[in-house]
């Protein structure tokens, strides 16, 4: 097994061309194609046989299709569930394959992954979508050399929880278009109530890439709303193009490096924002889990009613040069993560490490200067209310909660103190909280960024 996992990179065609890795060369996503043809037999036993055929998926799953000797362990009620790619087993595609208007089941069940890979199979049952070697190979190669050394000086994050205080498991640096951009991060802008003191300006390769994400992302934003909305674009989701003016990039070294499930902060970029992320390096599980107040129910109402315990997780194998674009709802209902790996296959040029790009639009009616302030004078950070919602957020908070747990606000959009979550012991929440009100387009309602109702 260790000679599979550790294997030597294949060797470069000439001495100075670097390497490029083909989709097929990952574990991760063999491994996922066996385990969706073969769902009942234990992944340790799919990675053994697959080693036993020297990496041949068709031949391994052919020996799988053999009537299995008795010994053979089988799985019982965790592990991969369902097909990487799903279209031949259901007939909920149209014709012209893009997704019926029908309403779609619940694929994954509680205490299951189901792996997804076939881009078609993630738009249709995620809120992401993927484009598989996004870049030219060289150009997704350098920008991942440039990146593996510039993160030699990455931070990793800290912030409370709790009264606890935790540093992200990887590490992260971050970047703007311009020094004009950059000054507004240091002096206006706060993270977790504090400030981000790295800031960088894109390197020029990572300026290159941008206007091509921006351009991708742009017909994907329009390509979504004709397959997946009938034409008419979700209420709160932005009309004006997208713009990627701002980047964070993560680095994982090796396999226990991850991040935990969250959704990411909406407060600069507005309600249903859409986020690129591009992953470069050593392949990596990304999961998704729909937030239990949104998951699908019968009859459809708003907000869902749901049992929590209904759905699984869904798990997105991202190989090198791949780009998901995070579409409209997924930060609202859907929470994500970076799993640890047991193991990882190494990239040619980065080993274990993988690098992941998440290309933001900061929109200008976001800009902190008209965030609305909590009583400690700090931007408030913007929420949407769900079932985790209480203890989620409320928790040491001076006030009550102001109606955020009740089961008709969820969905709603509030903002919150802030100021409690720097890694300062000293720092407590203020308790402040207000509702947001947005138009059609997610843009506030009023120059300050919310309406003043009253908590209630
Ligand atoms: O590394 C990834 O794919 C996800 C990173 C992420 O979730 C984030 O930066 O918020
Ligand atoms: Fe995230």
């Amino acid at each position: 097994m260790d000679a599979f996992v550790t294997r030597k990179p294949k060797k470069r065609k000439t001495s100075d061309e670097p390497a490029e890795e083909s989709p097929e060369e990952s574990t991760d996503v063999k491994l996922a194609i066996l385990a969706s043809l073969h769902p009942d037999i234990e992944q340790e036993m799919l990675l053994d046989i697959l080693l036993a055929h020297d990496g041949d998926v068709q031949a391994t799953s052919e020996t799988l299709k053999s009537p299995p000797p008795a010994s053979r362990p089988v799985k019982k009620t965790t592990g991969v569930a369902g097909q990487t790619s799903l279209r031949s087993f259901t007939s909920d595609s149209s014709p012209s394959g893009e997704p019926s208007s029908k309403k779609p089941k619940i694929l994954s069940k509680k205490g299951q992954t189901l792996y997804l890979y076939d881009p078609q199979d993630i738009s249709e049952h995620t809120p992401c979508s993927i484009i598989h070697n996004f870049l030219p190979a060289q150009e997704a190669n350098e920008l991942l050399a440039e990146l593996v050394e510039e993160s030699k000086t990455f931070q990793k994050v800290s912030f409370k929880l709790f009264d606890n205080i935790v540093s992200s498991p990887h590490t992260s640096g971050f970047y703007v278009g311009s020094q004009k951009e950059l000054q507004e991060q240091k002096n206006d802008y706060h993270y977790n109530g504090g400030r981000i003191t790295d800031v960088r300006t894109l390197t020029p390769k990572l300026e290159a890439v941008r206007a091509r994400v921006q351009e991708t992302v742009n017909q994907a934003i329009q390509d979504r709303i004709r397959t997946h909305h009938g034409g008419q674009k979700p209420k709160y989701q932005p009309s004006e193009p997208w713009c990627a003016n701002a980047a964070f990039v993560n680095c994982y070294n090796g396999p226990q490096e991850s991040v935990g499930w969250h959704t990411d902060q909406l407060t600069y970029l507005g309600p249903h924002p859409t986020i690129a992320s591009l992953s470069l390096g050593v392949t990596r599980e990304f999961r998704l889990r729909r937030i239990s107040s949104f998951l699908p129910s019968s009859p459809s109402t708003h907000p869902p009613t749901s049992d929590p315990n209904l759905q699984g997780q869904i798990s997105l194998p991202l190989p090198h040069n791949s780009l998901l674009i995070m579409h409209s709802t997924t930060q609202e209902q859907w929470k994500h993560s970076v799993s640890p790996s047991r193991s990882l296959t190494p990239h040619p040029i980065s080993g274990n490490i993988r690098i992941n790009i998440t290309y933001r639009h900061y929109r200008p009616q976001f800009h902190p200067r008209t965030t609305p302030k909590c009583h400690c004078g700090v931007p408030g950070v913007l929420r949407v209310v769900t079932n985790d919602t209480k203890t989620d957020t409320i928790n040491n908070t001076k006030s009550g909660s102001g109606g955020r747990t009740k089961k008709e606000n969820w969905g709603r959009y509030f903002y919150m103190c802030h100021a409690g979550n720097v890694p300062d012991p000293t720092k407590q929440k203020c308790g402040w909280f207000l509702w947001g009100d947005f138009d059609e387009d997610g843009n506030p309602r009023d120059p300050s960024g919310a309406n003043q109702s009253k908590p209630g």
